[in-house]
């Protein structure tokens, strides 16, 4: 996949303190159910922001209300400055991805994409030219003169993709792009969302790979049962979670056990033994260890990582 540098420009500059989306008081029911509780939520203009939540949290009827896809029961959206009425007129700006109405099946994802482009208002003149751009940079050249209908999963994300990408956007809002994808399919994924962020083009994607949206994210926002956990920058978030040690050890099991005893409620963790902030600094656990015989090989402090924080952020709220 190569990048198309035309493509990656935003349309319009958004001054840094602005917000590309702004939702208050969102809220959809389907029946008896509440697929979204009374959501507030600002989406900063440059962010890439990544929508977290348990399957059913309500990520995609969120993203669809985001896109005028679905009406709200109550609350109001703001998208790129435009609300209300106004709504369509921010949607040129705006690169989906979104499950929906599909594509023709007998028409190759080249045709697919041509048609796509027909109806793009800033497009015009010789549409093969951002068409074929577009299926280089989402790996789908090889692929592209065939029917629709013939493919794969991950081909026909990698499509919608392409059409998300199609003309230059201020706003991509991609909900579960890697679903479907192999590690490479990921991994351009991965590209495509940094040329955006590098670029200054606002991204919202929803995700169930933490380790993804860890990597590729500035922001993130928690769903669960439609109610917003919590959002904000992500590095914040990590951070204000961080603190403690973490001991590299061949005894966790006695490292535990000393731990324990000298008063720190010490745990298994990946690299070893964790010990969360508490009654001993770092040189009381590693003279309890040595006093208790237990080989040290190293203590650092320990970081904060987006799964540790969304399985304790979603297990303390169910
Ligand atoms: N059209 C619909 N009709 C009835 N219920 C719906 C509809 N769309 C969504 N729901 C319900 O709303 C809730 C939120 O669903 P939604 O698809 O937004 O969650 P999600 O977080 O995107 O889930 P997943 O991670 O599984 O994709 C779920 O209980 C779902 O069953």
């Amino acid at each position: 996949m190569t990048a198309a540098a035309s493509t990656t420009e935003p349309a319009t500059t958004s001054p840094a303190d602005a917000l590309a989306a702004r939702v208050r008081g969102l809220r959809k029911t389907f029946g008896a159910t509440v697929a979204v509780d009374d959501v507030d939520l600002d989406v900063p203009a440059g962010a890439v922001l990544g929508m977290l939540g348990p399957n059913g949290s309500g990520k995609t009827t969120l993203i669809r209300m985001l896109l005028g896809l679905t009406r709200p029961t109550a609350g109001t959206v703001e998208l790129l400055g435009c609300t209300g009425a106004d709504l369509p007129a921010a949607l040129p700006d705006v690169g989906a991805l979104v499950e929906g109405p599909g594509f023709h099946p007998f028409l190759s994802g080249r045709d697919n994409l041509l048609r796509c482009a027909a109806a793009e208002p800033r497009l015009d003149g010789d549409l093969r030219r951002p068409v074929d751009a577009v299926l280089e940079r989402v790996g789908l050249a090889d692929a592209a003169r065939r029917r629709y209908r013939g493919y794969s999963l991950g081909m026909k994300q990698r499509l919608g993709l392409a059409a998300a990408l199609l003309v230059p956007r201020r706003l991509v809002v991609l909900d579960e792009p890697t679903n479907g994808l192999d590690p490479a399919g990921t991994r351009d994924v991965r590209r495509v969302v940094a040329e955006l962020r590098e670029a200054g083009v606002t991204v919202l994607l929803s995700s169930h790979l933490l380790a993804e949206v860890e990597a590729v994210c500035t922001h993130v926002a928690v769903l669960q049962t439609g109610t917003l956990l919590v959002a904000g920058d992500l590095r914040a978030l990590l951070d204000a979670d961080a603190g403690g040690v973490v001991v590299s050890t061949p005894d966790v099991d006695d490292a535990i056990l000393a731990l324990r005893a000298a008063g720190a409620p010490a745990y298994r963790a990946e690299g070893g033994v964790a010990v969360p902030p508490g009654p001993l600094e770092a040189p009381g656990i590693v003279a309890a260890l040595v006093g208790a015989g237990v080989a040290v090989w190293e203590v650092h402090r320990r970081r904060a990582h987006l799964e540790e924080l969304f399985t304790r952020l979603t297990e303390e709220d169910a």
